[in-house]
């Protein structure tokens, strides 16, 4: 990363991500590249609430970078010992589902880091929200070392049977580091180039061109039919 600013065309960011650190090092040096590429782009952090794991690592180096944070998290996992101490702003709600509609309100955008069930769970709910228009913003998955790649087959499979559309198969975005995924991110929610590009890449995909695991961006060709992510300052969320 270079030390240089940029802005941003997100204010606000939530990131899912395990409430462990994982097993090798590259999990916990994602949390913290990420983390700094946040700060370097001024983004503030809406995430799970918890010290441990790579929520703490992600925390703890944007906080400490100067942007603001602010941990979502139900009273029930609120005593320290579950969730150790928060950094930053903190909102108490009642239960998960509570959560998981606010930190999707605040947000502009989605990112999931590897994690466990609580991060996968949250990830694919906001691609569900995505897919029923509930919400119009970009849902990135951070494909540390390849973590995902049985999970992007999946909903490849789930094209194949039938069971997941191409256009919805595309709402995810994935990329293997914090700057190319941003990158993508913000380039994908510019409008006009959203269209444009999604016909190019669907081409490349409908002739075999397109890796089915990413390398060719299957992320730019969500489909022109999908609602289009133009304006990040109104959330339009159901009740
Ligand atoms: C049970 C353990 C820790 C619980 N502490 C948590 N504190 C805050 N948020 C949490 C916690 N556990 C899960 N979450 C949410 O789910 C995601 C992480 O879950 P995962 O299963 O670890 O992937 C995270 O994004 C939070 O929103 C001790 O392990």
């Amino acid at each position: 990363m270079d030390g240089e600013i940029r802005s941003s065309r997100f204010k606000t960011i939530c990131v899912f991500c395990g409430s462990n650190s994982g097993n090798r090092a590259v999990f916990s040096d994602a949390a913290l590249d990420l983390g700094r590429e946040l700060v370097r782009r001024r983004i503030y952090l809406v995430y799970g609430g918890g010290s441990v794991g790579l929520m703490g690592l992600i925390s703890q180096t944007v906080h400490v970078g100067g942007c603001d944070v602010l941990g979502i998290i139900p009273a029930a996992l609120m005593p320290i010992e579950i969730s150790g101490e928060s950094i930053g702003e903190v909102k108490k709600v009642s239960d998960m589902h509570e959560r998981k509609a606010e930190m999707a309100r605040r947000s502009d955008a989605f990112i999931a880091l590897p994690g466990g069930y609580g991060t996968m769970e949250e990830l694919l709910e906001m691609i569900t929200w995505s897919q029923l228009g509930i919400h119009d913003k970009p849902v990135g998955l951070l494909n540390v070392d390849g973590y995902y790649n049985p999970l992007l087959a999946l909903f490849d499979k789930g094209v194949e049977e039938g069971f997941i559309k191409p256009s919805a198969r595309d709402i995810v975005i994935s990329a293997p580091n914090a700057k190319e995924l941003l990158d993508i991110m913000e380039e994908c929610s510019k409008t006009n180039a959203w269209i444009g590009i999604a016909a190019i890449y669907s081409t490349a995909r409908a002739s075999g061109h397109a890796n089915k695991l990413g390398t060719v961006k299957p992320w730019l060709f969500h489909s022109a039919e999908s609602t289009l992510v133009s304006d990040f300052s109104s959330h339009r969320m159901v009740d």
